[in-house]
């Protein structure tokens, strides 16, 4: 059932606590509480997912991030890599978790991505061939909600039909369509056509896939929770948070964590509430290295600093954060049916609310780009400078193009007038490595947020080549007579030097923060947990987020993140099953 007061829950053991009903938590949730001899407890800081409109409707998923009850409204240290510049890095903060707010680009990574996750910890469990499977069982795709014609725009075999997670592909259609496709076949050999950047291989322009259906986001939430909610095995907490993980006993000098604290307020009353099989951290990629922080596992000459006692000496704990790089970048274009009035015109806007509200049709069913290119870079690119390729194999991607019928930005406010598209490009393989860690010992202090962006050279190097691609897309034949001109800073950016600064400017996050509780093999210092993703050195805790993986995929991370939270699903149902 679902609680929203601490002092109303039934009971102060269950077998499993997953901390946090994000992405991954709500499919630890779903999977352990198909087992009717589990009880299982999730605890959630955020609130209900249910009745907000603007969390449903894919087009408008940019404006849930203003809205402060549902996130957490974290922002970066001064960027020394961006000149200083303090950036915006949400996450959700509500039943779903980032999966609930985020821009529902549905991309699960590369066969080279998982293999190399394998080879690290030494786990073929991590592999593509494994993990496809459990990609397969998480997905439920459906037709798009026009019910347009498909062939040619994805590999049907690399989809499940049965799963919880709706996907689907672009449901209106866009202007821009011909000309972005035309692109592959203008320039092939810079723009192969990629049938489905899905099945393994992402390299090459495809079509996009998001995780929505029937024109509708399809959310951890919506997919898992809800779902599982009606096991009467599973409780789900929310408003509240967990403070600290309890060290409930110690078994010959390993400390157990089987019991947390929770509070519904910074000075509210402290509860602790226990598991007898095991606690499962999913609070993310920010607050499970907090949280771990918090609870005396980390560095120990960093908590000692800090008050903290340390009770795991685990050196790695917030370190290797890493993430994906965003620019955006726009073109003035020779063209009026650009979806630049849909923020200019309220009639409009609210029509095509309506169209949605009525028939779940329209503009607002899709995430505003049908196309994307996932690329490498070519093979006599100085971009690395002599640093070894930070990719984890040919099938994974160096940058990224988003490609978008409108003035799209993170940071300038649209123009008044005027039709633009615009080439979101990012560094998909980046080499900067940033952090997480304390600012006080207060669990309601928000922990600090350096993800290091653009601090190695080599990432402003692939930056700038994204760049020079994205020029190179728009001049290729289909494109003449329609680009007028780039927008902006990027019209005087005209030498590599420049495009670095206009970089530098202008680059904000991909919201993809992970990495900060890697997993790896057990000599491997750095690696928080093992490939089974038990804390190591501690016992009773797992950790199951975007926070596990060793290093970032050329992906968005929402695919990859229910991918290993099927798998750890399983490595728990299977650890106590027997007993
Ligand atoms: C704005 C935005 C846009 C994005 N766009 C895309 C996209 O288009 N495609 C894509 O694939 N990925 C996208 N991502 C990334 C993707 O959504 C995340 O990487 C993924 O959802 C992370 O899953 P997670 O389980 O690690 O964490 P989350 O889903 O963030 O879950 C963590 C949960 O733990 C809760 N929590 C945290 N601390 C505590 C605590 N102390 N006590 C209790 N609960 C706690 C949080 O409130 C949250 O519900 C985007 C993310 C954002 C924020």
């Amino acid at each position: 059932a679902l609680y929203t007061d601490v002092a109303a829950l039934p009971k102060s053991t269950y077998d499993f606590i997953v901390v946090g009903a994000g992405t991954a938590g709500s499919v630890i949730a779903n999977r352990l509480s198909a087992n009717p001899r589990f009880s299982i407890l999730v605890v959630e800081a955020g609130g209900s997912d249910a009745n907000i409109e603007a969390m449903q409707i894919p087009f408008l998923a940019g404006t849930i991030l203003s809205n402060a009850s549902l996130i957490w409204n974290y922002t970066t240290t001064p960027q020394r890599g961006l000149g200083n510049r303090i950036i915006p890095y949400q996450r959700g903060r509500v039943l779903g978790g980032s999966s609930s707010v985020n821009s529902l680009v549905f991309t699960r990574g590369s066969r080279d991505d998982f293999d190399r996750f394998a080879r690290v910890t030494g786990d073929a469990g991590w592999s593509w061939d494994s993990l496809f499977p459990l990609m397969l069982k998480a997905e439920g795709f459906v037709d798009p909600v026009d019910n347009h014609d498909i062939t040619g725009q994805y590999n049907a075999s690399a989809h499940g039909r049965n799963g919880p997670v709706r996907t689907t592909l672009p449901g209106f259609p866009s202007a821009l369509d011909p000309r972005v496709l035309a692109t592959t076949q203008a320039d092939p050999a810079r723009f192969p056509f990629n049938l489905d950047t899905n099945d393994g291989d992402t390299i090459g322009l495809s079509w996009t896939q998001s995780t929505g259906g029937n024109g509708v986001r399809s959310s951890a939430a919506t997919a898992y929770l809800w779902p599982a909610l009606r096991n009467a095995n599973l409780d789900v907490l929310i408003d509240t948070r967990v403070t600290r993980l309890v060290n409930s006993a110690s078994r010959q000098g390993v400390p157990e964590f089987r019991s947390v604290e929770l509070a519904q307020n910074a000075s509210g009353t402290r509860t602790i509430v226990s598991a007898s099989k095991e606690v499962i951290l999913s609070a993310g990629a920010i607050n499970t290295p907090q949280l771990l922080l918090l609870s005396g596992i980390g560095d120990q000459h960093t908590l000692s600093t800090l008050g903290i006692k340390t009770l795991v000496n685990s050196t790695g704990v917030g370190s290797n954060l890493q993430d994906h790089p965003l620019l955006a970048n726009q073109w003035s274009v020779n063209s009026t049916s650009t979806l630049d009035d849909i923020s200019r015109n309220a009639t409009l806007a609210e029509s095509l609310l309506v169209q949605w509200e009525q028939t779940k049709t329209g503009q607002f069913v899709d995430v505003g780009g049908n196309q994307f290119a996932w690329l490498r870079l070519p093979a006599n690119s100085t971009a690395l400078g002599g640093h070894a390729d930070p990719s984890a194999g040919k099938t994974s991607a160096h940058m990224e193009l988003f490609i978008g019928n409108t003035f799209a930005s993170f940071i300038d406010p649209a123009p008044a007038t005027g039709n633009f598209i615009s080439v979101i490009t990012g560094v998909s393989s980046p080499i900067s490595r940033g952090s997480i860690t304390l600012a006080s010992n207060h669990p309601f202090d928000f922990p600090i947020i350096d993800p290091g962006f653009l601090t190695h050279p080599a990432d402003v190097a692939v930056m700038v080549e994204a760049l020079h691609t994205a020029t190179a897309m728009i001049s290729t034949a289909p494109w003449l007579s329609f680009i007028l001109g780039p927008y902006g800073a990027l019209a005087n950016a005209t030498t590599d030097i420049a495009l670095a600064a206009y970089a530098r400017d202008g680059v904000t996050s991909y919201w993809h923060p992970c990495c900060t509780a890697k997993m790896g093999t057990s000599n491997d210092e750095t690696a928080v947990v093992d490939s089974k993703l038990l804390v190591k050195g501690a016992a009773g805790l797992r950790i199951v987020d975007a926070s596990v993986f060793p290093y970032i995929p050329a992906a968005h991370l929402q695919a990859p993140v229910y991918a290993i939270a099927e798998r750890a699903a399983q490595l728990i149902e299977h650890a106590w099953s027997s007993g």
